[in-house]
């Protein structure tokens, strides 16, 4: 089961620009409906206007990640679906796995801000649990499909992240 966390990956002043960017959009791109849990608290990167400033950062941000995969385990992924997320104080996760679609293969998770309590991402390894604490520009890499994860409450303050979810074509049986 494979996973990695990288500090720095991206600039604290771009993530500092996303939550911003985020509060600006949500109102206008925002996903929405009458009860589901996502509703009113992320926005979708394919609703985004082509050529804007701020869908052209995530195209990068989505970049990155393929060239980690890459880089770690030598998989050309593609990215599937790219959301800003809001947590409000209170919310959480449970234990799941992500399967998207029936190829996504890894999931990555871009800390945007930390100034909140609670909402680690939890991993359940076989051999233990590891909880990832949400570092500004701290990125989490890992498979998906295959670790349990979820994600910790969220005490005070509101979390904000880059979720992403990517195929592995050239993936075969492992
Ligand atoms: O935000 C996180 O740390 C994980 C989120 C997650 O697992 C999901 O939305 O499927
Ligand atoms: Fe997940």
């Amino acid at each position: 089961m494979r996973w990695t966390t990288i500090d720095g990956a991206v600039e604290e002043r771009i993530c500092e620009g996303l939550v911003e960017s985020f509060r600006d959009g949500i109102g206008t791109y925002g996903f929405k409906n009458k009860v589901d849990f996502w509703s009113h608290r992320l926005i979708n990167s394919h609703d985004l206007p082509v050529g804007s400033e701020l869908r052209s950062t995530i195209d990068g941000i989505g970049q990155l990640v393929i060239d980690t995969i890459l880089r770690e385990w030598g998989e050309l992924a593609a990215m599937q679906v790219s959301q800003l997320v809001s947590w409000p104080a209170g919310t959480a996760q449970g234990a799941h796995i992500d399967r998207f679609f029936p190829d996504t293969a890894f999931a990555a998770i871009l800390y945007l801000n930390a100034d909140y309590s609670g909402g680690e991402t939890f991993l359940e390894l076989p051999e233990e649990t590891r909880r990832v604490s949400p570092r500004t520009g701290r990125l989490l890499v890992f498979e998906g499909t295959r670790i349990m994860h979820g994600v910790e409450q969220i005490g005070q303050g509101v979390r904000y992240t880059n979720a992403m979810w990517l195929s592995a074509p050239t993936a075969g049986p492992q």
